[in-house]
């Protein structure tokens, strides 16, 4: 379960994210959508526990971040990964020194074939000895997924997960979210690309300027707008409607 309740996020006196609430329980995945500088990333790295929020109440996989300190933290952090659009990666490490590490501090029983089972769906298992900083961008991407998947996290947040993959790494992905959330897992995904991730969310989040301008389930948002043809449509007309 994530609970997000009228959080307020300022950067010194720029207000990023103003009053936003919504909820989503185990199975759910969330879109989180908006124009850039929404504070889709800010709400992100709240509710991963990597930033405070100024105000609000945030509860994450059973974690109540408003009144927890450091204990509530690192629990926080054994139960959810956060995967930012930049993957922050170990130049020194290689692929399968990246898992093995995640492994390990996870407790992960029987990481290394599970590791090969995450590389081998992404098609990654040829890169397993190559170092971090010889990656492409999108193996880059891949590989902080298989790191963030083999501890099987309840909540997963992935800020922009399709950037740099090709094709059948997006669907992959796409098909591996599914099963995840299948498996019970909370998710988040915000992403620009309305059109790819439109059949996989159960809600959609729509933030502009700070605000919350939409939550509700993928059939309401549908329902609200009968007339758009896709869940980018019923977006446009979401955010044309609720726009100041
Ligand atoms: N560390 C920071 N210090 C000051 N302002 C920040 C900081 N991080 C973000 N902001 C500002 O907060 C607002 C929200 O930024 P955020 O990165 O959350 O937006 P976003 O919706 O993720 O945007 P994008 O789609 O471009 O990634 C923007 O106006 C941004 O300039």
């Amino acid at each position: 379960m994530l609970r997000c309740h009228e959080l307020r996020k300022l950067y010194e006196d720029h207000l990023a994210v103003d009053g936003v609430s919504f909820s989503l329980a185990p199975g759910n995945i969330g879109g989180l959508v908006g124009p850039n500088g929404a504070g889709k990333t800010t709400t992100m790295r709240c509710l991963a526990g990597l930033i405070p929020a100024t105000d609000g109440s945030l509860c994450v996989a059973d974690c109540d971040l408003s009144h927890g300190g450091a204990t509530t933290l690192m629990e926080l952090k054994r139960r959810l990964a956060y995967v930012p659009d930049d993957p922050p990666l170990f130049d020194d490490l290689t692929v399968a020194q990246h898992l093995e590490f995640i492994g390990r501090i996870y407790d992960v029983p029987d990481h290394r074939a599970k590791s090969a089972e995450l590389l081998d769906y992404f098609q990654l298992g040829d890169k397993i000895n190559a170092g971090a900083t010889t990656l492409s961008r999108g193996m880059r991407q891949k590989l902080a997924i298989c790191c963030a998947y083999l501890y099987d996290p309840a909540v997963l947040l992935l800020d922009e997960p399709m950037t740099g993959l090709d094709p059948p790494g997006i669907r992959r992905l796409l098909e591996s979210i599914k099963q995840r959330a299948a498996a019970g897992a909370t998710i988040i995904i915000s992403s620009h690309l309305l059109a790819m991730i439109q059949d996989v969310c159960t809600h959609l989040i729509v933030m502009q300027r700070g605000k919350l301008q939409y939550f509700g389930d993928v059939d309401q948002l549908r329902a609200e707008f009968p007339g758009a043809q896709s869940l980018e449509e019923a977006y446009f007309e979401a955010t044309a409607a609720l726009s100041v």
